[in-house]
């Protein structure tokens, strides 16, 4: 009788788990050995079964009386308890044939109950080595379960990974799919926008030369512009007369009539009694009803002019109370011509940036009292005495604060400090009369960074102290002396007018502080504006037709061609 080997049996074990669902049911649910035949069951010899498919060898067990145990198929599901009961039976089955087998040599004996017969050693040996094998091969299977749930665990693992991945893939080529959708996308748009940026390269070189033409028309224009201008403030007079009549402060009757928006007519009374009219011829007159905007219409052409490199020269003349320091300063609501003057240089020079120009404003502020000049530009500190300087033929004040500037409220604020600072002192004739002349001094330095031309122009706008009639005033001790000062620079300015109109080969500058400071913006080199400020009231009638006298003085004084300073 032959036995299965135990590793033979392992062999088929060790496979890959058997499919059962294509084991006939017989094998996988009917218990083996349940049912003996009359025969007695017996585990028979090896059978060797060829598969057509694969033509491989398997080789199955099987008992005698009973069905065969199934043939392994690799391909089939593993069941190990199935498996694990098909052995156990058939071990019980070989155990029992085994235990009968006995029996029967037992009786064959003859009753004697002797088991030491060399068949029966063998049969026992053999039980115990199946037995043995049995248990060790249960081992086996046990492990093979074991090693079964750790692959069909990993199984299971990988399949979420692959479906996890299989997502992921998916998910991923969606996007890839969209993105290059999207790059595509993109490179159309480089495409269009490189198209356009060559477009605009070519209209922007095209606009280039264009503008480069504009330009240069422009700056010819300019040039052109300045000389029409030049010859409009030649034709109109380098020394020019304005006068202003100031509204009348008491109820006593005007004496001052204005006619033709260039002559004034004083009504007055002569020496012998009677009633005459005199009347005085200026480039502009206003009545008292014009308004500070109306007057400076009228001057700003002369910011202009300063911009483009000439010296001007504004300043206020007349007898005390008739309107100077209102004209040139002005109030908080009505400011003067000096805020106007100095709002208007800074527009323009925000125009003449488009052209290429750039300005150097400084400003300085000064004051004549008794024939000495005084800083009106100081903060709190006593003003010292200024000594007047010659930079060549130029007049310059070294000891001057000279503060540069950027816009016009910079400008209101230095004027509100020279304002305070401006020595006031009360007397007979005014309560709030200034007994000094002040002069505001701007210099603008301009250069043109397209073509590099430099213009040195500048304003200057006086105030002049009030003139008076010493037998008038009735001043005595210092305010005598103030009154004597200034009507001395009166009329020393007067005589450099008029030494000017007569071409003389001396102009006596020096002859006082006012006209010797003054003389950068009086001579042949300038534009000058005179405002003669004059009262209509009836009790200043004198002082009027004086004042008026002066300044048709000027009036008449033509000073040569004004000389441009341009680099
Ligand atoms: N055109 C005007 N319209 C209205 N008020 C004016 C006008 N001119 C002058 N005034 C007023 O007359 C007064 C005297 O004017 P202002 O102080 O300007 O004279 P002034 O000539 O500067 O005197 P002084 O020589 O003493 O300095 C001020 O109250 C001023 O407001």
């Amino acid at each position: 009788m032959s036995l299965p080997h135990s590793d033979d049996l392992y062999k088929h074990i060790a496979q890959p788990p058997p499919d059962f669902s294509k084991v006939p049911p017989l094998f996988r649910s009917t218990p083996l050995m349940r049912h003996h035949n009359a025969s007695k069951p017996r585990l028979i010899k090896e059978t060797t079964v060829t598969k057509p498919q694969n033509n491989t060898k398997h080789t199955s067990l099987k008992l005698s009386g009973s069905k065969p145990i199934p043939t392994f198929n690799k391909q089939a599901t593993f069941d190990t308890s199935e498996l694990t009961k098909l052995l156990g039976e058939i071990m019980e089955e070989k155990l029992q044939q085994l235990k009968k087998d006995e029996i029967e040599r037992t009786e064959v004996i003859g009753g004697n109950q002797v088991l030491a017969n060399p068949v029966q050693n063998e049969l026992k040996r053999e039980l115990e080595k199946v037995e043995s094998e049995l248990k060790l091969n249960n081992e086996k299977i046990k492990n093979i379960e074991m090693e079964k749930q750790s692959i069909l665990f990993e199984n299971e693992s990988l399949k979420n990974q692959l479906n996890v991945l299989k997502r992921t893939v998916e998910t991923t080529n969606g996007n890839w799919e969209m993105e290059k959708q999207m790059n595509v996308n993109a490179q159309n748009k480089i495409q269009e926008l490189l198209e356009t940026i060559q477009s605009l390269n070519k209209q922007n070189n095209f606009l280039q030369s264009e503008l480069e033409k504009i330009e240069d028309k422009l700056i010819h224009s300019e040039k052109e512009r300045r000389k029409l201008h030049n010859e409009v403030m030649e034709l109109k007079g380098n020394v020019r007369v304005f006068c202003r009549v100031r509204p009348p402060l008491k109820n006593e009757g005007i004496s001052v009539d204005v006619t033709d928006n260039n002559a004034v007519i004083v009504n007055s009374i002569n020496f012998s009694g009677k009633k005459e009219k005199i009347k005085f011829g200026f480039d502009r007159a206003f009545d008292s009803d014009s308004t500070q905007q109306d007057i400076f219409e009228e001057i700003s052409q002369l910011v202009q002019s300063s911009l483009d490199g000439y010296q001007t020269c504004i300043f206020a003349y007349g007898q005390t109370g008739s309107g100077k320091t209102y004209t040139m300063e002005g109030t908080n609501d009505k400011p003067g011509m000096i805020p106007l003057t100095v709002h208007k240089i800074f527009t323009t020079i925000e125009e003449l940036k488009t052209l290429g120009w750039q300005f150097k404003i400084n400003v300085k502020y000064v004051e004549i009292y008794n024939n000495n000049i005084f800083d009106l530009l100081v903060n709190g500190e006593e003003s010292k005495k200024l000594q007047i300087k010659y930079n060549g033929p130029l007049v310059i004040l070294p000891e001057a604060n000279v503060i540069e500037v950027f816009e016009a409220e910079e400008v209101d604020h230095l004027i509100n400090i020279a304002t305070r600072n401006r020595a006031v002192a009360a007397t007979k004739c005014n309560a709030q009369s200034s007994r000094s002349h002040s002069i505001f001094m701007m210099d603008l330095c301009g250069r043109n960074i397209g073509s590099n031309e430099q213009r040195f122009g500048g304003l200057t706008l006086v105030d002049l102290a009030g003139s008076e009639r010493l037998d008038e005033s009735g001043a005595k001790g210092e305010r005598l002396e103030e009154t004597k000062n200034i009507n001395k620079s009166l009329s020393a300015l007067g005589d450099v007018i008029v030494a000017i109109a007569n071409k003389d080969s001396h102009i006596p500058y020096r002859n006082s502080k006012l006209t010797e400071l003054l003389q950068n913006c009086l001579g042949s080199d300038s534009k000058t504006l005179m405002f003669v400020n004059i009262s209509s009231d009836q009790q200043d009638t004198l002082e009027t037709i004086s004042s008026l006298r002066f300044a048709t003085k000027v009036n008449t004084c033509v000073i040569g061609t004004a000389k441009r300073h341009v680099q």
